[in-house]
């Protein structure tokens, strides 16, 4: 079964509450997701794993631990994703990033893919997929539907805000799939925004609409 991870880090819930505001501007808002990220990628990679090595020290020569070379893929769901890439690639840059590009329709709020490019030996990696918002759950569902049709098998779903709407379609959907979470959000209102969430995550951030 899936876990879900809400963190309680307090940097993390201070930035969220800026990001929420209604009153944070377009540059603002990109810095402060980029900074989240960045801390929610801290936290997602504990489980990394690491192997041992010999390092010579001033002193002496020492036991000690680099990763083990884990191949990482991180995957932004077009377009409110890309705000979070750059934040998770300050703390692992070799990553390759790969794109999916899904909307959800207005109406009928049904996901709609119009893009994937993803980095090669996909049975190989652990893919990141980063989306600030789960809503109905739709979008994420989709977009990691794409990714095991393509051969994926270790996956980590990443987001700032959650509805328990969409946490219980995703994790019904993809047992497998651990969630992480920096807020667990009260419920969807009759357009599936979040609430009381942040807006529209992909006109914050780009200052559209
Ligand atoms: O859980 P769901 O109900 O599917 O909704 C969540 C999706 O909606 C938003 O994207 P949007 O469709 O607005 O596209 P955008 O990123 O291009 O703005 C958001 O960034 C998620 O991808
Ligand atoms: O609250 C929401 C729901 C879907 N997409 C968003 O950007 N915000
Ligand atoms: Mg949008």
């Amino acid at each position: 079964m899936a876990k879900v991870h809400v963190f309680d880090h307090p940097l993390i819930q201070h930035k969220l509450t800026h990001i929420r505001d209604i009153n944070t501007g377009t540059k603002e808002f990109r810095e402060l997701v980029d900074e989240v990220a960045t801390l929610m990628a801290y936290e997602i990679t504990r489980d990394l794993p690491l192997k041992e090595v010999e390092v010579e020290t001033p002193v002496q020569t020492a036991n000690s631990k680099v990763l083990a070379g884990k191949k990482i893929g991180i995957v932004p769901i077009l377009r409110a994703g890309i705000g979070m890439v750059d934040g998770i690639l300050n703390l692992i840059p070799a990553a390759k990033v790969g794109h999916i590009g899904l909307f959800r329709d207005p109406e009928t709020l049904q996901p709609h893919e119009y893009f994937v490019k993803l980095p090669s030996d996909i049975s190989e990696r652990e893919f990141i997929v980063v989306d600030p918002m789960l809503a109905t759950g739709g979008t994420a569902v989709e977009a990691v539907n794409s990714l095991k049709k393509r051969g994926a098998t270790n996956i980590k779903f990443m987001c700032l805000i959650a509805a328990p709407e969409g946490v219980k379609v995703f994790t019904d959907a993809h047992p497998d799939v651990d969630v992480f979470i920096a807020a667990l959000d009260e419920k969807l209102n009759d357009h599936g925004y979040i609430v009381p969430g942040l807006g529209d995550a992909g006109d914050r951030l780009f200052g559209t609409k």
